[in-house]
């Protein structure tokens, strides 16, 4: 038998097998029951966002992914491996690298030494400082700035450089719009779909659905707990905005 490497963008495994697959997956904080059989598909190489209002169950989510929270039901698997049960040390071996809501930076660390944390995964820091700084100048001029002194998007712009940093096999970015101005917010969408076209695998949540339709190849559509649609990313904003936000 060949053993191969767990998780696709990491060498060997079977590049059919989605990076990311949740089948049946059952969550719950205490006696509430939050996510209530989540099937969900992350092809390689492929941008999905999980759309929907407050409370749906995205967040959640994310975290069984990162291994942050257990299932209590169901199956996560990366590349095809079953890996429930997974530990958010283990699941960020295997590649899985997640930039939570409310930006994932060490306020008070500056720049250089946010991207520092990234090279606990091999990488050299002059190699990832010198990507993160070619991404975002800004980021460079302020490379011993405290990220806690920063703007909401410079702070995204760490975070994002930070996970870059660690060659993640699929990124997951929760609400990066929050507490963004539009133009902001825009801004960074951009940045994740030229990350998307050099082919990295992104899993997003996100409210504000007509920010992500220029990006996104897969939408799916989270209510109580579950996923009550998936498709074409406009199609599914479509059904949003005029099923459940009332147009
Ligand atoms: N730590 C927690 N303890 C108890 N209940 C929680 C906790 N975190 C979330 N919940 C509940 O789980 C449900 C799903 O929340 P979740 O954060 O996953 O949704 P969401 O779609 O990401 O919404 P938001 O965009 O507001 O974060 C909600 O009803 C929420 O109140």
């Amino acid at each position: 038998m060949t053993v191969t490497s767990p998780v696709a963008g990491h060498d060997a495994a079977a590049p059919e097998e989605p990076v990311v697959e949740l089948v049946g997956v059952r969550a719950a904080y205490g006696a509430i029951e939050v996510l209530k059989g989540v099937d969900l598909v992350v092809p390689v190489g492929s941008v999905v966002a999980l759309l929907g209002p407050n409370g749906g169950g995205k967040t959640t989510t994310m975290k069984i992914v990162s291994g942050l929270m257990p299932t209590t039901a169901g199956e996560l698997r990366l590349s095809g491996r079953n890996v429930t049960g997974i530990t958010a040390t283990e699941a960020s071996r295997l590649g899985v690298c997640s930039i939570p809501e409310g930006r994932g930076v060490f306020a008070n660390l500056t720049v250089r030494e946010n991207l520092w944390v990234a090279t606990g995964t091999g990488t050299p820091l002059a190699e990832v400082e010198e990507a993160a700084y070619t991404r975002f100048p800004k980021l460079g001029d302020r490379r011993n700035q405290l990220a806690g002194s920063m703007s909401g998007g410079e702070q995204q712009m760490l975070a994002l450089s930070r996970a870059l940093g660690t060659s993640p096999a699929v990124l997951l970015l929760d609400e990066l719009s929050m507490g963004l101005a539009p133009m902001i917010v825009s801004q960074m969408y951009d940045i994740v779909g030229q990350l998307a076209e050099e082919g990295i695998s992104i899993l997003l949540a996100e409210q504000f659905a007509r920010v992500v339709l220029p990006i996104a190849d897969t939408a799916a559509l989270m209510l109580g707990g579950r996923i009550v649609a998936v498709g074409d990313p406009a199609d599914i904003e479509h059904e949003l905005s005029t099923t459940y936000l009332g147009g």
